[in-house]
């Protein structure tokens, strides 16, 4: 039976609320914490997901006709355009509405296949379907003067960024934060405390464009060793990971570091957890 549109868009919806509704995060906006930003706060997420509610079910609904990636990219754009406005022209999920859509749109596919949603057949199908032609796309705006802050730092440091993570099928989804996720739920059953793992995790293997954006390559190597030290020491299963997350919370807010690209891959990360939960 093919899953219905409207349920692959609700995990995407819950996932991304389950993501900013986390705290400690680094540098990120929460529920009591702006993190490293001064024009958006937990408000604005839930504005901002609001805004998306439609999105999702009908991006997946358009996976059903297993379609090119320009119809895909058009809602997109609208969806963007949305969040925008409900936000007051602040980026709050341009990374998500690219990736969680992308997700969608595969699932529905795979629905209508009959095919079993499982997260690394659905990852799969985004690079089998659509890798070449977000590629493609990339390529053609590298050449051209497009000045999204992910394109900047693609070309000043060479690293690819939210297309070629997507292209790939989201290997840092799938190879770090979902086991890292899967291993702490099962070992203390707290999902709120795997999410954690799964975002440090995330964010001591990820080159974050947010976080070259911010911080050059100090920035993100900073970054990256605050969080592979946070592991290192037993991430969540130590007694004092809370403390130790929040002074990695301080040490990034110094510093005006906000690890957004982590952040975006650990709602994909909660998505691909649930997802073949759906049937
Ligand atoms: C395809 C696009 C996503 C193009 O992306 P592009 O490469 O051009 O870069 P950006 O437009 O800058 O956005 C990419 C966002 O992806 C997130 N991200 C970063 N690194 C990674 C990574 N390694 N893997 C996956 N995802 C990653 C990240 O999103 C978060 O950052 C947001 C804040 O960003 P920004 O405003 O730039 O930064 P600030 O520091 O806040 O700015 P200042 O305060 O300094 O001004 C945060 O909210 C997260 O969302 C990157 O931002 C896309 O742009 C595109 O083509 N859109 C069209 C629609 C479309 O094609 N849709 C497809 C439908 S399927
Ligand atoms: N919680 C968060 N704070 C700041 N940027 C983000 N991008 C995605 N989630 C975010």
């Amino acid at each position: 039976m093919a899953v219905a549109p409207a349920r692959i868009g609700r995990l995407a919806i819950r996932s991304l609320y389950r993501e900013a509704a986390l705290a400690p995060k680094p540098g990120l906006v929460c529920p009591d914490s702006v993190g490293s930003h001064d024009d958006m706060d937990f408000v604005t997420f839930v504005r901002s997901l609001h805004a998306l509610r439609d999105y999702f079910p009908a991006i997946a609904e358009c996976g059903l006709q297993a379609p090119a990636l320009a119809p895909l990219q058009a809602l997109g754009i609208a969806a963007e355009q949305r969040m925008l406005t409900a936000t007051g022209g602040v980026n709050t999920h341009r990374g998500a509405i690219f990736n969680l859509g992308l997700l969608c749109a595969a699932s529905g596919l795979l629905a209508a296949t009959g095919e079993k949603l499982e997260a690394a057949a659905v990852c799969r199908m985004v690079s089998e379907r659509w890798g070449r032609e977000i590629l493609d796309g990339l390529a053609a705006s590298t050449a051209a003067d497009a000045a999204s802050h992910g394109l900047i730092v693609a070309r000043r440091y060479g690293c690819g960024g939210a297309r070629q993570e997507a292209a790939a099928g989201f290997p840092a989804a799938l190879e770090l934060g979902l086991p890292a996720y899967r291993r702490i739920l099962t070992e203390t059953g707290d999902s709120e405390r795997a999410a954690i793992q799964a975002l440090f995790t995330l964010m001591a293997g990820l080159d974050d464009s947010n976080l070259l954006w911010r911080g050059g390559r100090q920035g993100l190597s900073f970054g990256r060793q605050l969080a592979a030290g946070f592991l290192a020491v037993g991430g969540v299963l130590a007694t004092d990971w809370r403390a130790h997350a929040v002074a990695i919370d301080r040490a990034f807010v110094a510093r005006r570091l906000s690890p957004g690209g982590s952040a975006d891959l650990l709602g994909v990360t909660l998505f691909l957890a649930e997802v073949d939960g759906l049937y």
